[in-house]
């Protein structure tokens, strides 16, 4: 196939197409560079610098088109609480520019990355995909929003469509001569920082809220391995189905403390990692974890690197290969 992968020079979109390459898909990436790297670009895709708000200079209706991944747009649950307007920009409305032209260019095939922000605070764990939507950040609230334009482009114009809601994500694509892995600037993700602390580029982490309702009162979350999700997304384009929107939580089914994934990257680098207790972080869930049922049964998705300390592991690999 033809697809156009967005966020294709960010973490996950980046091993994604490499994942595509290799299927043996045709990928043209569209990205901005607001947070990606140009040199996690597959050096086998065509690269096109631009914008979401912009996609339909790319999605032309001659482009021959067979699918879109969307990757792009902002991550940070945490920022989103206060720059909401950026995040809607991007999110809801580049995304909404994004489905235009692709409606435009007539492709047939949509898969998005949608989170497991969208529950909020659950009511049931592990959380279904018919759990209840109750965003407490604004970051969720807009990936909620673009899940609901896809099932109305799905019972209005017959896209085949497929959200895929990530738990969190971990670890590191590792190949000789490539190693791509989770590099935000200013990073905000609880591994990539605790990383930073056990190198001795941070002096501590501080750990938001230890008063939460969980075993040691530091939120839960459950963590699935980047090549584990990239998968996935192979498998969701195969199975997207014309007029129908699918959607389905990628996760492990396990929850971790953030105490717990502290003490893992400890243990994994050898070295200490100081914590101080800070204020709890706006818009943050008690707890995040995943039933995936779904997925095994209909995409027939198993992951393949399920603990946290092979996750972990992978991410220390690339933080020293990057950092050298
Ligand atoms: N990392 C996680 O744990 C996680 C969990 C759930 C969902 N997701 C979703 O997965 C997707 C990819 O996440 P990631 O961790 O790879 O993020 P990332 O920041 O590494 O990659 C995002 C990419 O999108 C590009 N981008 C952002 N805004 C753009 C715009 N307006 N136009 C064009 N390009 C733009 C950036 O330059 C970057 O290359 C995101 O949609 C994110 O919400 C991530
Ligand atoms: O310096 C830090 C960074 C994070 N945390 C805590 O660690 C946990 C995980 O935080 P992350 O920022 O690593 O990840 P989030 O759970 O907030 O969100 C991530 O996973 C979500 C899905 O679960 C989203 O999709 C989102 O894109 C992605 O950032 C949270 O309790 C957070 O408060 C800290 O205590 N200190």
């Amino acid at each position: 196939m033809k697809l156009l992968v967005t966020g294709g020079a960010g973490y996950i979109g980046s091993v994604v197409t490499r994942l595509l390459l290799d299927a043996g898909h045709e990928v043209v990436i569209l990205d901005d560079l607001r947070t990606g790297h140009a040199e996690a670009l597959a050096p086998d895709a065509t690269f096109a610098q631009v914008s979401l708000h912009d996609a339909a200079t790319v999605l032309t209706p001659d482009s021959g088109f067979d699918g879109v991944l969307h990757f792009a747009g902002l991550i940070s649950a945490g920022d989103s609480m206060t720059q909401p307007e950026t995040y809607w920009d991007i999110n809801m409305i580049g995304s909404l520019r994004l489905l235009d032209a692709a409606r435009a260019a007539g492709v047939r095939r949509f898969v998005f990355s949608s989170t497991a922000a969208v529950y909020g605070n659950p009511a049931e764990i592990p959380i279904r995909e018919s759990s209840l939507k109750s965003p407490t950040n604004t970051y969720g609230a807009t990936k909620l929003a673009f899940d609901l334009a896809l099932t109305s482009e799905a019972w209005g114009h017959g896209l085949a469509a497929v959200s895929l809601r990530y738990f969190n994500v971990a670890g590191a694509y590792l190949r000789p001569g490539v190693a791509i892995g989770e590099r935000h600037d200013p990073e905000t993700h609880l591994i990539p920082i605790a990383l930073q602390v056990a190198a001795g580029k941070r002096d501590k982490l501080m750990l938001f809220g230890d008063d939460y309702p969980t075993p040691d009162g530091t939120c839960v979350r459950d963590y699935i391995h980047v090549e584990d999700l990239a998968q996935a997304h192979l498998l969701a384009l195969d199975a997207a189905k014309p007029g129908e929107h699918r959607i389905y939580n990628l996760g492990n089914g396990s929850g971790f403390t953030n105490r717990q994934v502290v003490e893992v990257v400890a243990e994994v680098t050898g070295q200490p990692v100081p914590v101080e207790v800070a204020h709890r972080r706006e818009g943050d869930p008690a707890t995040l974890v995943a039933s995936s049922d779904l997925a095994h049964a209909e995409l027939g998705w198993t992951p393949t690197k399920p603990t946290l300390h092979d996750m972990v592991s992978d991410a220390w690999t690339f933080y020293r290969e990057h950092t050298q």
